[in-house]
């Protein structure tokens, strides 16, 4: 039996289990289960009452004159013995019957993040079973194509997942006949009038719900949402906008650009998003530290030394230096990604799982936070390097890169939490581009044993001894402890080893892409994951003067070779907080 949009492992059995029995007053609607969408936690699935015909339900802010509520009032779980699976697949089958279709149009579709992540995240989703029975997706641009040549281009870049191979060529047959193409200007209204004509023919007399993903250089942002609205919005769904990163480039520019936003859409409307938050790892951050009683209690300057947040690549800016020059990697990587995980690592517990619960708690650390100094920073840009007769390009010889370009392609920065929980623990971020490895991750060094028994065992180094927390965000997700263990035998001789779960060898599911996650939050108005106007102006606040400090001065960063492990700043930088980087201890490489 195909089983439609399973996120659980638990699989049917526990779908069927938190089902309740259909209620006669209501029509019922599934929601995906997962962190934030259900309070009961009783399984996977809950139940959404849709207001039965003729009672006035409450309605999304951004929907005119809805027929059918966005946010429908939550009933409890029934009882879970009280459901057949085939009455669970009927009822499935009737919420997917729903009168309503969503129209997703990708803007920006000729690009390259519309080819590598939009399209095969959206192809991923319908191949779970994820979108809804009627949708339709849209690519806009200004190039010409046919809706044959879009399908061509997007074809090439859609796969199936290694354990989802089923029908594969069938399933991207089907879901090609969904995508259609729009050529326009970005800024012209009647383009948006044509589109919206051709989005009407296909949504029929359904309600309609438009997803609008911008995915487009940001100086055109705002003339698409001004003609996105004014001639392409639903006139009785929602209509939502995803907006890709940048957000500005300081604190200014970035609250220019929400005003801008909120001439034409409420805040509810428009999904910020930051792809590190649909991360497997990052999402499951708060579950390892809210549901298991081991860890919360230790979650704090009296047990917790620092915390490191790191993101390594191990290519260059290629093909993407004239974007990055005129933001570096402070903007590209810290101000966004690693501040997210930090803030999301650092919250106080929510009240709840809910969206506004989750972003209130985490712009509280953003808030609490002091602004980055310019000692507590080492820059470096890459050079170029010859290993082994293959030669590297350093990040000026990049042609779309200024030759006396002061740009940083590696950062470090010492971030402190002003808070009860978190005063003088330092929070160290590193990112940089052109490095030994690939690799995001997050380490937790704990403080030393009181008054160890066995520090004898351990020489003068007790940070050798101390546990350390990693949580590989990618590649190859794992999540590590390292403790101090008896190696086996007559002696008492210890080592460190690693309490590891791997999620290779621990589950067979091949992780979802983060775009499939956020694409799937959007359509569902599921805002947990996404940056809310506060947040990114709490986050800007961080960094704008540091920003502009290091650009005034044009303080000249410590150039590192292609493929090294950056500068060595990097290490005075964490020296000074007694800290060394986890990374590069040898036990990494053994885990
Ligand atoms: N690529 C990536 O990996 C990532 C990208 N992003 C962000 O996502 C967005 C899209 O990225 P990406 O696809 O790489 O961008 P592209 O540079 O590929 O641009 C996307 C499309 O926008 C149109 N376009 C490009 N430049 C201009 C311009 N100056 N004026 C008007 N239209 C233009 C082009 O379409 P046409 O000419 O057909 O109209 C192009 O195909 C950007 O905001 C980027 O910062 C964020 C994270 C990662
Ligand atoms: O946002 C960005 O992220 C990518 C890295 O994303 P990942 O999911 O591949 O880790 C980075 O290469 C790019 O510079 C940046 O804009």
């Amino acid at each position: 039996m195909a089983l439609s949009c399973m996120r659980c492992p638990a699989g049917a059995a526990a779908r069927r289990a938190a089902a309740p029995p259909p209620s006669p007053m209501a029509a019922v609607s599934f929601a995906r289960c997962g962190f934030g969408r259900s309070t009961a936690a009783a399984g996977c699935w809950r139940i959404q009452a849709v207001a039965p015909q003729g009672v006035k339900a409450p309605m999304d802010p951004n929907v005119k004159n809805a027929v059918t509520p966005t946010t429908p009032p939550k009933v409890e779980n029934g009882s879970p013995s009280e459901i057949t699976l085939d009455e669970f697949e009927d009822l499935n089958a009737l919420s997917k019957n729903d009168d309503s279709t969503v129209s997703i149009t990708v803007v920006g579709a000729s690009g390259d993040l519309a080819k590598k992540k939009i399209f095969p995240a959206l192809f991923a989703l319908y191949y779970e079973d994820c979108l809804p029975k009627h949708f339709t997706i849209f690519g806009y641009a200004r190039s010409k194509m046919t809706d044959a040549e879009l399908r061509n281009m997007v074809s090439k870049t859609l796969t199936c997942r290694i354990d989802k191979r089923e029908n594969c060529s069938e399933k991207m047959d089907e879901f090609l006949k969904r995508c259609f193409y729009h050529s326009g200007q970005y800024d012209s209204e009647e383009h948006f009038k044509d589109l919206d004509k051709k989005l009407k023919q296909h949504e029929g007399s359904r309600v309609s719900n438009r997803l609008f993903y911008l995915s487009i250089p940001p100086n055109i942002f705002l003339d698409v949402v001004k003609c996105a609205s004014k001639s392409a919005s639903s006139v009785n769904g929602w209509t939502r906008v995803i907006v890709e990163k940048p957000f500005g480039r300081d604190s200014e520019s970035s609250a220019a650009l929400t005003r801008g936003l909120k001439q034409y859409l409420v805040e509810d409307q428009i999904f910020r998003i930051d792809h590190y938050l649909g991360k497997e790892l990052v999402e499951n951050l708060s579950v390892l530290r809210f549901s298991n009683l081991v860890f919360e209690p230790l979650w704090s300057r009296q047990y917790i030394r620092n915390v490191q947040l790191i993101f390594s690549e191990d290519f260059g800016t290629e093909g993407r230096g004239g974007y990055f020059d005129s933001y570096g990697i402070i903007r590209d990587i810290m101000q966004n990604h690693l501040l997210q995980i930090l803030a999301l690592f650092a919250m106080e517990t929510p009240i709840s799982l809910e969206a506004e619960d989750i972003r209130n708690e985490k712009v509280k650390v953003l808030r609490s936070m002091k602004p980055l100094q310019l000692e507590d920073v080492v820059i470096g840009q890459y050079k170029s390097h010859t290993k082994g007769g293959t030669s590297y390009p350093g990040y000026t010889d990049d042609k779309t890169v200024p030759k006396d370009s002061v740009t940083p392609t590696f950062a470090a920065a010492a971030l402190f939490i002003n808070n009860a929980r978190w005063d003088g623990v330092p929070f160290l971020m590193k990112a940089g581009k052109a490095l030994h490895t690939k690799r995001a991750e997050i380490r937790v060094q704990f403080r030393h044993v009181p008054g160890n028994l066995y520090k004898g065992s351990f020489g003068t180094d007790l940070d050798r001894a101390t546990n350390e927390l990693v949580i590989r965000v990618q590649p190859d997700e794992a999540i590590y402890l390292k403790i101090n263990n008896k190696i086996p035998g007559l002696g008492m001789r210890l080592d460190r080893s690693n309490l590891n779960l791997h999620y290779a060898a621990r589950y067979s599911k091949e992780i979802p892409d983060a775009y499939e996650r956020l694409l799937l939050d959007a359509i569902e108005g599921e805002r947990r994951l996404f940056i809310r106007s506060d947040e990114l102006d709490a986050a800007w606040s961080l960094f704008t003067p540091l920003l502009k400090e290091l650009e005034e001065k044009r303080i000249a960063p410590e150039l590192y070779p292609y493929g090294s492990r950056g500068p060595v700043g990097a290490h005075y930088l964490a020296a000074k907080y007694n800290v060394r980087w986890g990374d590069l201890s040898a036990e990494h490489y053994k885990a």
